[in-house]
């Protein structure tokens, strides 16, 4: 092991990072507050600036991925669509397989120049985690129960705000409704042989609700769909504990950019039409399992400077004021302070870790894990 890489191992290291992530996260927090009033005056100008000022929290996570680990992230896709990516919004059809596949989405999304803007229908316990689930309201990210009856009307007026948004930007969607794990992807195939469905071998049955409402309430706003399907290179499962060990992965995404003209407007048709896509998208793991790669040409974009420069920006001014704490507690001597301030620091690590935990499979919800669900 190289010295970089020791000291990327090394506890102290993380502690440093998650610090300066948590306190910039929520000074953005409190700024994100301060522009309240502005909604009342101009609308428009309070969410460019809350994308600007989201983009300072979502971005150090990316850096992370992108300079902390090195992790690589490929993208294989039509080289005529490549240009319309960023420059349109889209509805974005991922699967939900990795812990980690959030942060991958957001790091095209940053390379794409979309970050700060981009937008995904997150389950409400998202919208209570400090910082990230924080910004996630001025950022107006849908948020659902998922349950239908209380969703569907919530769901749709959401989604209607968001089309006079002033940028461009992707509405992530994971159709599948939770991670998968073995117990739920053998409840799910149950259902789908109640449905007289095809068995899918890497995906979860998608719940096809969500997506119609979405492609209903954003028709006219989103030019189209961009079917993703993500996978790691030598059978990894990704962490985020492990990106912050400076663990480096390697991410493979395959997009498709279907016009949003191309998908039915009546209900069933749409449910169909999704279920049919999901079975490519099994064909195209398969496809991957096989042969180590997705079909079709690589035209991977660069990774840009703008997440690094933010993150050193934060790095070096929440270190400055560290310090200049650090120096006062030490020169005044009080053992209880010095105490006060380890169980302070203390909590806050557990803190993160729980932060951490959300994005743990193992921690996950329980929905989709019910025997009862089979009983439609
Ligand atoms: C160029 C580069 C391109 C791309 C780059 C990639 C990505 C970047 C893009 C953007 C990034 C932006 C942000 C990312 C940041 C962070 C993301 C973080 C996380 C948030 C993720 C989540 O929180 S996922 C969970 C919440 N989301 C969803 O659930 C969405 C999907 N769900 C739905 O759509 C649901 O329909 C619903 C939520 C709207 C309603 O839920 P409900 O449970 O009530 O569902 P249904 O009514 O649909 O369920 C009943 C139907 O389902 C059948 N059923 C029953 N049991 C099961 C079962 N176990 N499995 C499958 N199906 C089941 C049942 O039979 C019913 O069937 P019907 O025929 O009656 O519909
Ligand atoms: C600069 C690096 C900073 C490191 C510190 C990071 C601290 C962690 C911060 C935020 C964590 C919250 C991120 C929320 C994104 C979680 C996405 C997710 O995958 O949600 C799961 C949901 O889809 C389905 O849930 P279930 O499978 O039903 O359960």
């Amino acid at each position: 092991m190289g010295l970089v890489q020791l000291l990327k191992s090394q506890f102290l290291s993380q502690l440093i990072i998650c610090y300066v992530f948590l306190v910039s996260g929520l000074i953005v927090n409190l700024l994100q507050l301060c522009t309240l009033p502005l909604w009342l005056v101009s609308k428009q100008l309070a969410r460019r600036i809350n994308i600007r000022l989201g983009y300072c929290i979502s971005s150090q996570m990316v850096a992370a991925l992108e300079w902390w680990s090195g992790t690589e992230c490929t993208l294989y896709t039509d080289p005529k669509s490549y240009p319309l990516y960023g420059n349109e919004n889209a509805i974005v059809v991922l699967n939900h397989s990795f812990e980690i596949d959030f942060l991958c989405g957001w790091t095209f999304c940053e390379r794409f120049g979309v970050l700060g803007s981009s937008k995904v229908l997150a389950k409400k316990e998202l919208s209570y985690v400090p910082v990230i689930g924080w910004m996630w309201y001025f950022l107006e990210i849908v948020f659902c129960k998922r349950k239908w009856e209380e969703d569907r009307r919530t769901v749709a007026q959401s989604l209607q705000n968001l089309r006079d948004y002033p940028e461009n930007y992707w509405f992530l969607l994971y159709c599948e409704g939770t991670r998968l794990t073995p117990k739920k992807h053998q409840i799910s195939m149950q259902v789908a042989e109640s449905k007289g469905l095809p068995k899918l071998k890497y995906h979860l049955l998608p719940r096809t609700k969500g997506f119609w409402v979405t492609v209903q309430n954003l028709r006219g706003a989103a030019a189209a769909v961009y079917d993703s399907t993500l996978n790691f290179r030598n059978n990894e499962m990704p962490t985020l504990l492990g990106i912050l060990n400076g663990k480096k992965y390697h991410a493979d995404l395959y997009v498709r950019r279907i016009p949003l003209e191309l998908i039915p407007e009546d209900e069933a048709e749409c449910a169909a039409w999704l279920h049919k896509l999901y079975q490519e998208k099994d064909s195209f793991q398969e496809h991957y399992t096989q042969t180590g790669r997705f079909p079709g040409p690589i035209v991977s974009p660069p990774r840009r400077p703008w997440a690094l420069i933010n993150w050193l920006f934060w790095c070096c001014l929440l270190l400055y004021l560290l310090g200049l704490l650090l120096t006062q507690l030490i020169s005044s001597g009080s053992m209880l302070t010095i105490l006060a301030s380890l169980a302070f620091c203390s909590t806050v690590s557990l803190g993160v870790r729980w932060m951490i935990g959300q994005t743990e499979i193992d921690r996950g919800s329980s929905y989709g894990n019910k025997e009862e669900s089979v009983n439609i």
